[in-house]
């Protein structure tokens, strides 16, 4: 909507107070319509039903508190959180570095436990309350899905097989990255904790640290290769996952110890992979090459950061 630029507050899924809003206030309504960050970023409410984008978000008071706010309060706002971590660290505007303006659909489906990228925006279902909660209430769920837009719009991984498990792993690194930078006192190599199984504390969707935790691999020897879920995206993930763990926080696995560099080198390195090296069919021994390579432009190719990638990457049998 064409308005004026004013802040609001808000109460997101986990009853938390959210602030600062950015939203745009027009003919005596404030819409969550933020202004502040490249073309903008909007948020949508599909109202239970399935199609898109739905109706801009809007209220009289600019205190968004009410049941149906929640989801979309924190869309919002961890939208706006990724798209600072990415133009802040590496200044990418938007996810296709023009500022194309982010926009969030919430209430998509019934009890619809699912979110994704379309192609065009984000897509958030509510869940149905067991598997899931609204999944906008996870940073590291925006973060992912965000993600997705980023790695579309750069190297455009193909969503099946290895390429497809390294575009789903490039979305679990960054929402863990976007993670530790934002909420670092709860920051965790866990992905949609916040947000699954409401009644059991300490699970989650995927673990980076240990994927076997949720039944995915953790080494090469062990991956997927039937046909489901385009050929195991959300399983094989584990793999480069996993990798990724050993590169940031270090350990020992498979007999091979890697000497952690730390979360920020993490998205450094594999955002310069994303953007620089890997292609639409690249595979998991490709990506070992594009990540070394990265890290080496990076950093040089002696140095500990190096070592580490190759090392990570050698202990989950990625050669
Ligand atoms: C919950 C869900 C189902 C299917 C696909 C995705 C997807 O976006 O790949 C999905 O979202 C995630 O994986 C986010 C990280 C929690
Ligand atoms: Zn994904």
């Amino acid at each position: 909507v064409t308005g004026t630029n004013a802040v609001g507050s808000g109460t997101g899924v986990l009853n938390n107070a959210v602030s600062p809003l950015n939203t745009t206030l027009s003919s005596g309504k404030y819409y969550l319509q933020d202004n502040t960050r490249g073309q903008g970023i909007f948020t949508y409410n599909a109202n239970n039903k399935s199609s898109l984008p739905g109706t801009l978000m809007s209220n009289t008071t600019n205190a968004f508190t009410t049941s149906t706010d929640k989801a979309a309060v924190d869309a919002h706002f961890y939208a706006g959180k990724t798209y600072d971590y990415y133009k802040s660290t590496f200044g990418r505007n938007s996810y296709d570095g023009n500022g194309t303006s982010l926009k969030s659909t919430v209430h998509y489906g019934s009890k619809y436990n699912n979110a994704f990228w379309d192609g065009t925006q984000m897509v958030y279902g509510d869940g149905d309350g067991t598997t899931f909660i609204a999944l906008s209430g996870g940073l590291d769920v925006v973060a992912h899905e965000l993600t997705h837009a980023v790695t579309s719009s750069e190297s455009n991984l193909t969503y099946q097989n290895e390429s497809g498990a390294l575009n789903e792993a490039i979305s679990d690194i960054f929402g863990t990255v976007v993670e530790f930078k934002t909420q670092s006192s709860k920051a965790d190599y866990l992905i949609g904790e916040d947000i699954y199984t409401p009644n059991i504390s300490g699970d989650a969707l995927r673990s980076m640290a240990d994927p076997t935790l949720n039944g995915d691999p953790d080494h090469y020897s062990n991956r997927y290769t039937g046909s489901a879920d385009n050929g195991g995206v959300h399983t094989n993930s584990g793999i480069i996952n996993k990798a990724a763990y050993l590169i940031s926080a270090g350990g020992t696995h498979h007999g091979v110890t890697v000497s952690g560099i730390g979360i920020d080198k993490l998205g450094t390195i594999f955002y310069r992979a994303n953007t620089t090296y890997l292609t639409s069919s690249s595979n998991f021994s490709q990506a070992r090459a594009a990540v070394v390579q990265a890290a080496s432009d990076l950093y040089g190719s002696t140095s500990a950061e190096t070592t580490a990638v190759k090392n990570a990457f050698t202990a989950v049998g990625v050669n």
